[in-house]
């Protein structure tokens, strides 16, 4: 199948980068979200971000020019379901996409595929509430979206060839390499990456270390770029907590219970970077640890 448009639901973190990419790929995007203030910021922060790819000599000013005129935004779910791919992109809550997709469902063209980016959440358990099990997979970008190289493809128990190689083709055009993973609570990376965050926060929380020495400690000595509590911030500590409560809940093992001090950061609304507030303060002019 030819794909031309992309709907993106979600205007946040996930969802401008998106956007980005796709647009710069050549496909029209109706970016929508619930909130028009996540629109436009969300139209802010690409055309900041491709500034600086213009700057930084990767991209022209005519690309980012055309890049930019084929986003379009709106807050009408319908708006986006005439497109020819849509990426639900709103926030890890299975009971939020699960209205999204309810709302989408009434007003979707036939041949549309419907995907989300969700990090850990059932790919098949999505499918089966939709008209179109076949036509619904996994499409799970990583952060930051214009930087990072893969895409994890996951396709639920009933998704079929043509939907697969749709989106592989879509991966592709954006330059980007697709790893195909099973549909098991938080698939590949974040099976691996999450457990590891938590399990900082572990170290944090019985004062093995504090915040700066446990970051540096895996920046230095394991030659990540980020250490994982800045990591955790960057990704967001609500979604951090999400993605472990799926893995504790779907693989049943204590292994994954998450952190009582990343429940308590999300239950101060403390989120990291997207509440200026996490792991680190970020409301001055550089990170402050917050233990
Ligand atoms: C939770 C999930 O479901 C899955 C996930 O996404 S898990 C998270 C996966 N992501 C990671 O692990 C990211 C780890 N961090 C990194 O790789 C790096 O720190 C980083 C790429 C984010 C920044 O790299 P850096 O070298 O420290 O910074 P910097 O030199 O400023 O940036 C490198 C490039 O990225 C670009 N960049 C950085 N942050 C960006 C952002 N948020 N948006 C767009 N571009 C960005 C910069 O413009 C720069 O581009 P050029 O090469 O063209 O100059
Ligand atoms: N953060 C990361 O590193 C990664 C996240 N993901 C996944 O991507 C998805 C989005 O994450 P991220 O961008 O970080 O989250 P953010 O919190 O940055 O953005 C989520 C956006 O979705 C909006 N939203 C909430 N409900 C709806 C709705 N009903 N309709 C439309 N928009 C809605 C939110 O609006 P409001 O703020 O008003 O609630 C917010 O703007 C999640 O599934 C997450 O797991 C995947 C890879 C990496």
């Amino acid at each position: 199948m030819t794909v031309n448009s992309i709907g993106v639901i979600g205007a946040g973190q996930m969802g401008n980068g998106i956007a980005h990419v796709m647009a710069l790929a050549g496909y029209d995007v109706v970016l929508n979200d619930i909130s028009e203030e996540a629109l436009t910021r969300a139209v802010e922060i690409i055309q900041r971000n491709m500034d600086r790819q213009v700057s930084r000599e990767k991209i022209s000013a005519e690309t980012r020019d055309a890049a930019m005129a084929r986003i379009a935004t709106t807050q009408e779910l319908p708006q986006v379901a005439k497109t020819d791919l849509i990426i639900e992109a709103a926030t890890e809550n299975e009971g939020i996409k699960q209205k999204i997709f309810d709302s989408l469902l009434p007003h979707l063209a036939e041949h549309t595929i419907l995907t989300s980016n969700t990090s850990s959440i059932s790919i098949t358990r999505l499918a089966s509430r939709t008209d179109r099990p076949e036509k619904f997979m996994g499409f799970h970008f990583m952060n930051p979206v214009p930087v990072m190289q893969l895409v994890e493809l996951i396709r639920g128990i009933a998704t079929d060839k043509e939907t697969y190689e749709t989106c592989l083709g879509v991966v592709e055009k954006l330059g980007k390499t697709a790893a195909s993973a099973e549909d098991f609570p938080a698939f590949i990376v974040n099976r691996i990456l999450m457990p590891m965050i938590n399990e900082a926060v572990y170290t944090l929380y019985e004062g093995v270390g504090n915040v700066n020495s446990i970051d540096q400690s895996m920046k230095l000595g394991a030659n990540h770029p980020m250490g994982p509590l800045e990591l955790a911030d960057f990704i967001g500590l609500d979604t951090c907590l999400a993605i472990m409560n799926v893995l504790h809940d779907g693989l049943a093992d204590t292994k994954y219970r998450p952190c009582p001090l990343l429940t308590k950061y999300v239950e101060a609304g403390w989120l990291g970077r997207k509440t200026q507030r996490g792991f680190y303060d970020y409301r001055g002019e550089t990170p402050v640890p917050t233990r």
